[in-house]
């Protein structure tokens, strides 16, 4: 039986495609799930990688993935719940619009794949599963201007103890919470020397951190219901 791929949810761009091609470059069969179509999906079909559209804004939008995805695989080594909006909190008539889409990429979205995808991880032959959540430091912290945001990744970091005691020993679920890893197109350097300030390493690491973590829980056997900082110390500042 060929090895059972690895989904990666919003997976087209930045960490999510820098972990798939790693992961694809250590032998492991990857699908990734993008919202918008680009150019970059032929270079990731090339490779190999499965490209499936997803669009957590509506839970419709959900179940439609999880049926795409069940009908393009029939087992799962590992799912990282990559996905998100880094929106910030708008005010008037938008907010709760604004909150309810976070509340579905960041814990609807998680919470009705790993539902409707146990037997899929479960029939793999491999003996290690795993489910990895991407939080955030700002989860545990809260946000001045991205409370929505840090709210939401707070509830996807609560559906990490959760769905570790529902499905262990079979599953491993644990989550990754990232401090700034990479810039945005629109970072300028003043607020790349403000954000290497934040954290008592000073850097701006860059994605194979976050690879190293990933490989780090797929790799261990006994380790579940935990969130790995990578944060450069931000919390020591
Ligand atoms: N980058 C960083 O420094 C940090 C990142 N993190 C976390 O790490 C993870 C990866 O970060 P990063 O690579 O910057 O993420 P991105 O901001 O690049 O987002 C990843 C993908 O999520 C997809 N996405 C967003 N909303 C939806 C939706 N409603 N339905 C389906 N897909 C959606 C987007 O797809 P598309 O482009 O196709 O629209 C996007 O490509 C995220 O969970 C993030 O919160 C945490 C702290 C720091
Ligand atoms: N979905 C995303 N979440 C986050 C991002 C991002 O680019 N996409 N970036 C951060 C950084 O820590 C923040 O400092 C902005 O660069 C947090 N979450």
């Amino acid at each position: 039986m060929s090895a059972a791929p690895i989904l990666i949810t919003g997976g087209a761009q930045r960490l999510g495609r820098y972990c798939a091609e790693r992961l694809l470059d250590d032998g492991h069969p990857v699908i990734i799930s993008y919202r918008r179509e680009r150019d970059e999906l032929a270079s990731l079909n090339e490779l190999g990688i499965v490209t499936l559209p997803a669009d957590f804004s509506t839970e419709a939008g959900i179940h439609d993935f999880i049926r795409r995805l069940k009908s393009e695989t029939r087992s799962l080594r590992a799912i990282v719940h990559n996905a998100s909006d880094w929106a910030p909190d708008t005010l008037g008539e938008d907010a709760g619009h604004t909150f309810e889409q976070l509340f579905r990429v960041h814990m609807q979205a998680p919470y009705l794949v790993n539902l409707h995808t146990r037997e899929l991880l479960e029939a793999g032959d491999e003996p290690q599963r795993d489910i990895i959540h991407m939080t955030d430091y700002v989860a545990q912290r809260g946000s001045r201007k991205h409370a929505a945001y840090a709210a939401t990744k707070a509830g996807l970091e609560n559906l990490t103890l959760s769905f570790a005691a529902m499905y262990a020993p079979a599953i491993q679920v644990n989550a990754i919470a990232p401090a700034l890893i990479m810039l945005n197109e629109d970072d300028d350097a003043v607020y790349a020397e403000k954000a290497k300030a934040k954290s008592a390493m000073q850097m701006i690491p860059g994605p194979d951190v976050i690879y190293q973590s990933l490989r780090y829980l797929l790799d261990n056997r006994f380790v579940t219901g935990v969130t790995l900082p990578v944060d450069g110390g931000r919390h020591l500042r």
